[in-house]
């Protein structure tokens, strides 16, 4: 019984294609220390304390956008089972867990958790060396089977874990959110009314030993989906994220717990908490395990800062997940705020053709735009050049008009 993935068939498939050259190390400049908050400081009674742990909270996620918490509160016991539930999960046969035995499947778990490498890769920079389960909680709330005697049902050892770990989890989730909103003098029954219990979800990442590390990524670099995300990582390391534009590596610390602001909260400050890229190398002789928790609004809530002037439209969790979606499709990569970085660089090109378009005018006033220049090739080609710029906004702003106009 063969619980690997065939990892290394689809890695050679994808070398026979393209991109021999690639590798995925590059430029990680050591082990940053990234900010350590004590959350214990918020059970006590010093205001003065409480209020430097909520401020230490909102300086991280505007400096960094990542940070760790010790002393969070989640009881050693409830980790030590969950882990356990976690390598059980992943010994299975790969057969069982991609869905590919006579019927079987692994209770709490919908067909379709399971995910091995990357499906939607084009090339070797977009392969991930992981396996990865991605829980609904509404599966595991409703996998139980009835129970004829009490009426109510009964849950299986793992989907108890997995519930229990996802509330206690759920709740440092909250309060997080709930300090961020607070900071930016929002209110923060947003997340409660919108973050609900089944709309978030667990995901439990295995990173086999990979006989060519440096040659792939175990997690290619990504931003997330997200409000927020609490991420577990074991004593292996290889998380990294960018830091002023470099690569940088987070220390595995057993005591702490991960904080990453996902895209959904930098929309939501309007740009003041940043969702930073990151990603997972991976390692040449063991294996690792992470466990991520995503918190997430329901599918139509409406994402909206209420700041001005506001850098994103407003958008629907379903409208943004689909377009991340579609982009992993076409491309095999997620473009973060597509439309947001699209218009930005059609501003830039707005404002160099009308420079273009000063130029030429002075030109025609002074007289030296002489009907001859048609004949030189320079000018045939600028002249196409520009009259090319000009036709694509055009079209850019008519598309942009008739949408708003939807
Ligand atoms: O495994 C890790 O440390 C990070 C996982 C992660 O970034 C994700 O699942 O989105
Ligand atoms: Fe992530």
């Amino acid at each position: 019984m063969d619980s690997e993935p065939p990892f290394q068939e689809f890695y050679n498939s994808l070398l026979q294609e393209k991109e021999i050259k690639f590798t995925a190390v590059d430029e990680a400049v050591g082990e940053y220390k990234i900010p350590v908050i004590d959350l214990n400081r918020l059970n006590g009674s010093n205001e003065a304390d409480k209020e430097e742990c909520k401020r230490e909270i909102a300086r991280a996620s505007i400096e960094w956008g990542f940070f760790q918490i010790v002393n969070h509160g989640i009881p050693q016991e409830v980790w030590q089972r969950m882990q356990l539930e976690q390598v059980n999960l992943f010994r299975q046969s790969f057969e069982k867990k991609a869905g590919k035995g006579k019927g079987e499947n692994l209770p709490g778990l919908s067909g379709n958790s399971y995910r091995w490498g990357t499906p939607t890769a084009k090339c070797l920079k977009q392969f991930s060396w992981s396996e990865a389960f991605h829980i609904s909680l509404t599966d595991v709330f409703t996998s139980g089977q009835p129970n004829s005697f009490s009426g109510g049902r009964i849950y299986s050892v793992r989907c108890l874990t997995i519930a229990e770990f996802a509330a206690i989890v759920s709740s440092l989730a909250h309060l997080i959110a709930e300090i961020l909103a607070e900071n930016l003098g929002l209110k923060s029954l947003f997340f409660k009314e919108n973050c609900l219990p089944n709309t978030s979800y667990l995901r439990m990442n295995r990173y086999p030993p990979c006989p060519l590390p440096g040659k792939v990524f175990g997690l290619t670099p990504h931003t997330d989906t997200d409000f927020l995300t609490i991420v577990y990582q074991d004593q292996v390391g290889g998380l990294q994220l960018v830091k002023d534009g470099r690569w940088v590596t987070v220390k595995p610390n057993p005591e702490a717990l991960i904080i990453n602001i996902g895209d959904l909260f930098q929309a939501w400050s309007n740009d003041v908490y940043m969702s930073v890229k990151h990603r997972v190398m991976t390692n040449g002789q063991v294996e690792r395990f992470s466990v991520a928790y995503f918190l997430c609004p329901s599918y139509d809530t409406m994402i909206q800062s209420d700041k001005e002037p506001q850098v994103y439209r407003k958008f629907s969790y379903r409208e943004y997940k689909e377009q991340v979606q579609e982009d992993v499709r076409i491309t095999g990569g997620k473009h973060k705020q597509k439309q947001i970085q699209d218009f930005h660089a059609s501003l830039i090109t707005l404002e160099l053709v009308r420079i273009w378009d000063e130029i030429i005018i002075e030109m025609l006033k002074r007289y030296e735009l002489l009907d001859s220049n048609e004949n030189l090739k320079d000018w045939v080609e600028q002249g196409t050049r520009f009259q090319c710029l000009m036709k694509t906004l055009d079209i850019t702003n008519y598309y942009r008009y008739s949408k708003d106009k939807r």
